[in-house]
C-alpha cells in the first residue's frame, strides 16, 4: 500500500514499519547504554507518541519509570496569543533523570515549553528523544535533543502516530502528503 488516501489528502509512503523498528531498536541500545546505573523517568508526548513509546520501551532494558504528558494550546484573547496548559506532568522530577518522548519535532514549540515546565521541578538532567525531525522547521535551536530517529525535510507526514484531521494514527508505516500538481485552465 504505496498510496493512500486519508480525508482529502493523498499520501505517499515514506518509511516502512521495518525501518522504524530497527532504529527504534538502535536508539533503546544507546539508551541503555548512557543511563546504565541510572533510573531515568520516560514521559511521552500525548497523542502522538503514543506508538513509539510503546515499542521504544520494550528494547529499554534499564531500571526505568514511565509517565505521559498531553499539552494543549488554543488562541487566547491575550495578545501573547498561543496560551499552553500541560496535563499530567509527573509533580516529583526533583533531582531525577528525564527522558521526554515525542513523534515529532517540526518548529520545537510545543517541546520548548514542556522543556519549560520540566525545568521548574529541577530535574537532575533532561534529554529529548524524538522519532522524527524537520531540522529547517525549527524556530530555535534544541540543545536536550539527543536521540533523533529520522530527520525530514519540511512535509507534512503522518501514520505511526502521527494524524491528519485525527486520522491515520493507527497506520504502521509513515507517509507524506504528496504534493498538489497545479492544473493548468
Ligand atoms: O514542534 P511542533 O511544531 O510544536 O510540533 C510537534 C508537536 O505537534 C504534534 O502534536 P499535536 O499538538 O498536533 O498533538 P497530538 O500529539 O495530539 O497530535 C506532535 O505530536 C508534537 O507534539
Ligand atoms: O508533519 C506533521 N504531521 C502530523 N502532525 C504534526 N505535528 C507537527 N508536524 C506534524
Amino acid at each position: 500500500m504505496n498510496n493512500i488516501q486519508i480525508d482529502d489528502k493523498e499520501f505517499e509512503i515514506l518509511i516502512q514499519n521495518e525501518n522504524i523498528a530497527k532504529r527504534t531498536r538502535l536508539i533503546g541500545i544507546q539508551i541503555n547504554v548512557d543511563y546504565e546505573d541510572r533510573c531515568p523517568i520516560f514521559i511521552g508526548v500525548l497523542n502522538g507518541s503514543f506508538l513509539f513509546m510503546a515499542d521504544l520501551l520494550k528494547e529499554i532494558t534499564i531500571s526505568c519509570e514511565i509517565g505521559f504528558i498531553k499539552v494543549s494550546s488554543y488562541e487566547g484573547t491575550e495578545s501573547s496569543g498561543n496560551i499552553r496548559e500541560t496535563f499530567g506532568l509527573p509533580n516529583d522530577l526533583e533531582n531525577r533523570d528525564i527522558i521526554l518522548i515525542e513523534d515529532i519535532v517540526d518548529t520545537g514549540l510545543t517541546l520548548s515549553y514542556i522543556l519549560n515546565e520540566v525545568y521548574k521541578q529541577n530535574p537532575a538532567s533532561v534529554k529529548v528523544c524524538s522519532l522524527l525531525l524537520k531540522p529547517a522547521a525549527l524556530k530555535s535551536p534544541i540543545n536536550e535533543l539527543e536521540y533523533v530517529g529520522f530527520e525530514l525535510t519540511n512535509e507534512f507526514v503522518v501514520g505511526y502516530g502521527l494524524d491528519y484531521n485525527g486520522l491515520g494514527r493507527n497506520l504502521k508505516d509513515i507517509y507524506r502528503a504528496k504534493s498538489v500538481t497545479p492544473q493548468l485552465p
